[in-house]
């Protein structure tokens, strides 16, 4: 699991159509540009990786499309931002008078601190200017931003502004850093259970592993159809109903022999059993809820009934039960969170839209 980076950060890029979001983030990542314009459907994202303060930051760009018909897809990103980029287009006014309401609207969804700047982007295109630099820098001073004046034709401030807005990140998000690099690293090294690797753990309690066939066997379905490109890792966990009591060595022939039984096994890495809510929380479910509060499909999903609440303090990004299901891109980023109810083979659509767009990358 070596990684080429420290550090991965997520950022946005919002304005309106036609600003030139897509083509600064083609300037930025392949140093290209395209003078026609096909708007972005829904969301995008390119990678980059920088270094900062010796540390390698590797920034995946989400560049999302401008028009109003996408706003509801679009609005779902920006809460996992760490930082965003709000994007006018100097030779159009209304772009820069709208710059407003985006930032109404990452004020509105987005609950945590998240990093900001404004750039005014087509500054070659001096005799269509409508913004003055001084209304862009004025606006830019009343939000707290910094502000660039960017040209994605011929190269100016691009990189500038890109780079500046993930020292933002990395400042705001040290201490965090500092913590956690290396931390997901050894935790995956050292706990796989297997055949090779038995498990150190001893627990008397009786052989019970009560979970549903159907979304172990789904797991395996998912591992079996991408073996090279997909890597599922199953966590049990013993807070919910108490329904994972087997002691780590009988995990796996519970999950052969009692449930789901019938011989079942499981292709993929299951590990020895952590809590992933209260105060123990293991670090690997602290990151992934931080970075995704709540399930996709039902954002209201807490425990039903309190006497399965058995662990402390209680938060409302709890885990709400086994086979919540967390997929994580090709570069270690959490993208989603599904529900206990969300059947785990409909992910399937999500994963080939992570591995199609990595492809591009
Ligand atoms: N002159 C000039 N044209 C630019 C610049 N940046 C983008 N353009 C042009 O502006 C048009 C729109 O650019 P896009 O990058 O597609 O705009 P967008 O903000 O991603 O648009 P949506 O995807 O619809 O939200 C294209 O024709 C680009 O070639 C620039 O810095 N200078």
């Amino acid at each position: 699991m070596a990684k080429q980076y420290d550090v991965l950060f997520r950022l946005l890029m919002l304005g309106d159509s036609g600003v030139g979001k897509t083509s600064m983030l083609r300037r930025f990542t392949e140093s290209e540009f395209e003078s026609s314009h096909i708007s972005t459907i829904g969301v995008d994202f390119k990678m980059k990786t920088l270094t900062i303060d010796g540390l390698k930051v590797r920034v995946q760009i989400w560049d999302t499309a401008g028009q109003e018909r996408y706003k509801t897809i679009t609005k779902q990103y920006y809460r996992r931002a760490q930082g965003i980029i709000f994007v006018y287009d100097v030779t159009n006014q209304s772009s820069f008078q709208n710059i407003s309401n985006w930032v109404g609207d990452v004020d509105e969804f987005t609950p945590h601190q998240v990093q900001r700047i404004l750039v005014g982007n087509k500054s070659d295109e001096q005799p269509e200017r409508q913004v003055p630099s001084e209304l862009g820098m004025k606006l830019a001073t009343s939000y707290g931003m910094d502000f660039f004046e960017t040209s994605a034709s011929t190269n100016h401030n691009v990189d500038e502004s890109f780079t500046r807005v993930a020292e933002l990140v990395l400042q705001a998000h040290k201490s965090d850093i500092d913590n956690l690099i290396g931390s997901l690293d050894e935790y995956l090294d050292k706990v796989a259970l297997g055949e090779e690797a038995p498990s150190p753990e001893n627990d008397s309690s009786s052989q019970q592993t009560c979970t549903t066939a159907r979304d172990f066997s789904e797991l395996n379905q998912l591992q079996a159809k991408y073996p090279h490109r997909l890597v599922v890792l199953g966590f049990p966990c013993n807070q919910f109903g108490y329904q994972e009591n087997c002691t780590n060595p009988e995990i796996l022939n519970c999950l052969q022999h009692v449930r789901p039984g019938s011989g079942f096994k499981p292709n993929f890495t299951i590990f020895e059993k952590c809590e992933v809510n209260g105060s123990n929380t293991h670090p690997v479910f602290a990151y992934l809820k931080n970075k995704l509060p709540y399930p996709d499909d039902d954002p209201s999903s807490l425990v039903q009934d309190p006497k399965f609440l058995v662990w402390s303090p209680i938060c409302r990004t709890d885990i709400s039960w086994n086979f919540e299901k967390f997929l994580i891109g090709p570069e270690g980023e959490p993208f989603k969170r599904y529900s206990k109810m969300f059947p785990t083979i409909n992910i399937e659509p999500d994963i080939q839209r992570l591995l199609r767009l990595t492809k591009n990358n």
